[in-house]
């Protein structure tokens, strides 16, 4: 079950705010008991966030396992930038922090935790990165907002909001540690592709 949003909100910049920080905070706390129930609690756990605003959606998750289960999940970022497939056609593109906990995710369960799954294109490189770390067990996938459109075989395992959009839209997420705010909106974009 997702959580149900407040109705599309018109704003300023012509963009609709689809989940407001209520509606975030709810998806988080849901993802949060759906990953610890599939894994049966939070042993062999490794959150890893993929930059940028899936760094803090990671330290959130983690802390609402933590007062719910009372453990520390160790939490990360990876980086998944030079494992882009875009890379030639987008060279100029920033590194951001790849932060693996101590204790490695070789045999663990890594959970990926980004904003928006579209394409799918960033998590087919997240995997390529993870296996530059380690061999897990198993990798799961959680995204605050899948927006449809995969051009890759690649689905999330737990996800906040599933949000129809059409190519010509991108899905703007915001959040506090970040931008100030949590919320999401979606944009209409000049592109038809919108990619
Ligand atoms: O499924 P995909 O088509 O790969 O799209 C999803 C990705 O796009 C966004 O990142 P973006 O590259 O826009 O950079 P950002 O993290 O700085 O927003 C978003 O944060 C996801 O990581
Ligand atoms: O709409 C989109 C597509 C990719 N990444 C985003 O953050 N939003």
């Amino acid at each position: 079950m997702c959580a149900q949003p407040a109705p599309a909100t018109p704003t300023t910049d012509g963009s609709r705010t689809v989940l407001d920080a209520r509606d975030i905070s709810r998806a988080l706390t849901r993802i949060s008991h759906e990953i610890l129930e599939r894994n049966r609690g939070a042993a062999d756990l490794v959150l890893l966030g993929i930059p940028s605003r899936g760094v803090p959606l990671a330290q959130r998750i983690a802390e609402r396992m933590a007062s719910v289960e009372g453990v520390h999940v160790p939490v990360g970022s990876l980086d998944v930038t030079m494992y882009r497939d875009d890379l030639r056609l987008k060279p100029a593109r920033t590194l951001m922090p790849t932060d693996i906990p101590s204790g490695g995710i070789d045999g663990k369960t890594v959970v990926l935790v980004d904003d928006v799954l579209y394409s799918g294109r960033t998590i087919r490189a997240a995997l390529d990165a993870l296996t530059e770390v380690g061999r897990p067990k198993a990798v799961q996938l959680a995204v605050l907002v899948d927006r449809g459109h995969r051009e890759l075989p690649i689905r999330a395992d737990f996800v906040g909001k599933n949000l129809p959009t059409s190519l010509a839209e991108r899905v703007r997420v915001s959040l506090e540690a970040l931008d100030g705010v949590d919320s999401v909106a979606i944009l209409e974009t000049i592109k038809e592709t919108g990619r």
